[in-house]
């Protein structure tokens, strides 16, 4: 059956939220604020239903035609029908809608404009393909394990779209028993390519025969992930390495090096945009000591300890901080300590060991920290700053820290670092009341 509805606003996750003529909400995806539509109901859940748009009867004045042929079937760019700067407007309502939700009233109110990403396509720097059984790569299909075939990405650059080709054209057939998932990345600095092929089970296929059925298709290094651990099956002329320049406001500049079983962010100019944004937000550094939770590769410590900043970071990756500690003598900061434990276990010895901060910057995966986060003020920081790459867990997290009035909420920068799609990254910054 049909409904005619209007488009109320985008939440969290990307889809468009309706309401049919009884109330009940309709979540509808490849819509837009104010759009009037007709929607088929798909399913009915408890309290709310799901939708596909049958005809958009009054498009927003900001909906343009998507230009990559996979767009509504790849769960990927999920706003491509979006003009680049509605996607912007998007993306501040849905941090200012949890924040509102879950922080409490007035809190969305100190969002502010996000910071557009340079590039609004061929972005990406790292990407992900998945092999369906014939060895065809493809990606996710929207909420779903099932593939959609693909040999182009409208977020990735020409070369690797040429890679997306020529595996699309290959024979994978021969690896898809034992390889569900290839990943491919890009060195920023120097636009080297590297692939990794994650391994399942035991696998009866040697890494010589991975190799002859790879090596023709990809131009760069490859490795096998086989139980988290990376092997080069590709002879290693030279040193398997990543690199990103990075400049500061100050005048000052570092190159940060990584490996390919390392993380690193997939957007290395708007990366670049969000490591001055840090800076600036943490004001003056010199002399102050820094804790830098979740640090990788130092993408922000070796920053910020140029700045002056006593920088301790920790990670729970070995192979990161291996790097974080080779950046740090590049950057000549012998003083940057690095520390390769779990976030919460690093907080309880650093506390055991009276340790204190005059700041503490975070920048945990998508989950957020939960209930951890409260180990934060007992470290005695000043300020507090929070990245995040999920409003949802950001906004949990937040009203943990700010519950018992010992720090607040000043300010909520959005930085885009992935346009075409509903994600946003954030800046939240906290200050001791
Ligand atoms: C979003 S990345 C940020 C890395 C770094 N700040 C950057 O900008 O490149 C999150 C990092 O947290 C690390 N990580 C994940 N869980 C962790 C944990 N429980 N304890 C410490 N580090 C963790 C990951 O290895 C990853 O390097």
């Amino acid at each position: 059956m049909h409904h005619r509805i209007v488009i109320e606003k985008i939440i969290s996750g990307g889809r468009g939220l309706g309401r049919l003529p009884d109330g009940m909400v309709v979540m509808v995806d490849h819509v837009l604020p104010g759009e009037r539509i007709e929607v088929r109901i798909t399913r009915e859940h408890k309290g709310y239903c799901e939708g596909r748009p049958e005809r958009i009867v009054s498009p927003a004045p900001g909906r343009v035609t998507p230009s990559c042929p996979l767009h509504g079937l790849c769960g990927g760019c999920d706003l491509q029908h979006a003009a680049y700067p509605l996607q912007l407007e998007i993306k501040k309502q849905i941090v200012h809608d949890c924040l509102e939700r879950i922080l409490g009233r007035g809190s969305g109110e100190l969002v502010a404009d996000p910071i557009a990403s340079p590039k609004e396509t061929g972005y990406r720097s790292r990407i992900r393909l998945q092999l369906d059984q014939e060895g065809a790569p493809g990606f996710f299909q929207p909420r779903s394990h099932r593939l959609v075939p693909a040999k182009q990405c409208l977020l990735v650059s020409p070369d690797m779209n040429r890679v997306l080709a020529d595996l699309h054209h290959g024979d994978l057939a021969r690896i898809s028993a034992v390889c569900r998932e290839i990943e491919l990345l890009k060195s920023p600095q120097d636009g080297k390519l590297f692939c990794i092929l994650s391994l399942h089970g035991n696998g009866d296929i040697s890494p010589a025969a991975i190799r002859d059925t790879i090596s023709a298709l990809i131009p760069g290094q490859v490795f096998v992930r086989r139980k988290k651990k990376l092997q080069p099956i590709t002879p290693d002329t030279d040193p398997a390495v990543l690199q990103q320049r990075l400049t500061l406001d100050s005048g000052g500049s570092c190159t940060l090096s990584w490996s390919p079983e390392c993380f690193s962010q997939i957007n290395p100019e708007q990366n670049q945009q969000l490591v001055k944004a840090v800076c600036r937000v943490a004001g003056e550094v010199r002399g102050c000591s820094l804790l830098d939770l979740y640090c990788g590769i130092g993408n922000f410590s070796i920053p910020l300890g140029l700045l002056g900043a006593r920088v301790t970071g920790i990670e729970r990756s070995r192979p990161s901080i291996v790097w974080a500690k080779k950046n740090r003598t590049a950057a000549g900061l012998d003083q940057a300590r690095f520390l390769a434990v779990d976030a919460t276990r690093g907080l309880r010895d650093l506390a055991r060991n009276k340790e204190r901060f005059n700041c503490i910057l975070l920048d945990p995966p998508r989950q957020g920290m939960g209930r951890d986060i409260s180990l934060l003020p007992g470290l005695g920081p000043e300020k507090i700053i929070y990245v995040s790459c999920d409003p949802a867990t950001l906004a949990r997290d937040l009203r943990i820290l700010t519950r018992d009035g010992r720090f607040r909420l000043t300010r909520v920068l959005p930085v885009d670092m992935f346009p075409q799609t509903h994600h946003i990254e954030s800046v939240a910054v906290l200050e001791k009341n």
